[in-house]
């Protein structure tokens, strides 16, 4: 470092880095649910900021290599991302402190609305568009997901939707959850390279997307038929069932209710071969004609 470096002023002085949040600074509100690393809640940060705080249970996660990626993670700003502000790494259990969204997981939150929603088609591929915006701005930053899901994307006030705990999937300790045997690993988002080789690319984070289009779209079934919202895709098949399908290339039907044209574009999300399959970037500008139509 240069000599002016060493002489760093006095106001510089914090040891922090800006990616590391003085825990003083945060005020703990009510728990918002557990996940798989344990408890989160609500919390205020400098007074003002809503936020949530993931407190790392021990032994779930390799906390150093996540506490490296960290600093990576809060440079990613995007408004359909869930902004990581940074994380209390003193201590243990670690925080990890991002923006807050009011709703809750996209999943919880197509269940809960299913009534308005499903007659609302441009309001489903809004959700969509904006998960998709999201996802193509992290594949121009080279960043896999891994865990693409409507149960891992947020939504906030005015219906919005943000794809959360991008690239985090990498430091979970559980290897029911990492590997492709496990009883946790997202078999039903998975595509077959990855249910083979587990070869993670934006390719297989397009697949996971083709899912979560499924997902959203099993809310608009039509009034009269039974509410099948956010259902479980591939419903009650035991995982090996699954495998068995996809690599056989059998794909999901089209949800009751949902528009020919938007399955036409979800299926291209399940070519078998990644290559096959657009990139979010493109994809986007399909999804934006296709509700232009809508509209
Ligand atoms: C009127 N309704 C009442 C009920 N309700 C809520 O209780 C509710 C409201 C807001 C919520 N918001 C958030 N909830 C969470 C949250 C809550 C519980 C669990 C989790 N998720 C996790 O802990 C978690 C997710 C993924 C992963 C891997 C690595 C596997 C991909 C690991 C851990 C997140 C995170 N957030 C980040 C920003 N905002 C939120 C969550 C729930 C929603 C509103």
């Amino acid at each position: 470092t240069s000599p002016c470096d060493r002489q760093a002023p006095a106001t510089a002085g914090l040891s922090h880095d800006k990616w590391e949040i003085d825990p003083h600074e945060l005020m703990l509100l009510e728990e918002l649910g557990s996940g798989q690393f344990g408890v989160v809640r609500r919390g205020r940060w400098r007074g003002s900021i809503d936020v949530a705080v993931k407190m790392m249970k021990e032994g779930t996660m390799s906390e150093d290599d996540f506490i490296e990626e960290a600093k990576v993670m809060t440079k990613l700003q995007h408004t359909n991302l869930v902004q990581l502000y940074g994380v209390c790494s003193k201590n243990r259990p670690i925080f990890i402190v991002t923006e807050y969204m009011r709703h809750g997981s996209l999943l919880n939150y197509l269940r809960r609305h299913k009534q308005s929603l499903n007659s609302n088609q441009d309001l489903l591929l809004d959700m969509c568009i904006q998960v998709c915006k999201g996802m193509a701005y992290l594949e121009r930053h080279n960043y896999i997901h891994r865990d693409l899901a409507a149960r891992n994307c947020l939504v906030g006030s005015e219906n919005t939707v943000k794809v959360a705990d991008f690239g985090l999937a990498r430091y979970v300790l559980d290897d029911q959850y990492t590997s492709s045997g496990g009883t946790k690993f997202p078999i039903k988002w998975a595509p077959p390279e990855v249910l083979n080789y587990t070869r993670f690319s934006s390719k297989s984070d397009v697949w996971a997307y083709g899912v979560l289009m499924w997902e959203v779209f099993t809310c608009g079934v039509l009034m009269w038929e039974v509410f099948t919202c956010g259902e479980m895709p591939y419903g009650r098949l035991k995982n090996s069932e699954v495998v068995e399908k996809v690599q056989k290339g059998i794909i999901l039907e089209k949800p009751k209710g949902c528009d020919k044209e938007v399955y036409e574009i979800m299926k291209k999300c399940w070519h078998a071969l990644p290559e096959n399959r657009p990139s979010f970037r493109n994809f986007k500008e399909q999804l934006a004609s296709v509700s232009q139509k809508l509209l």
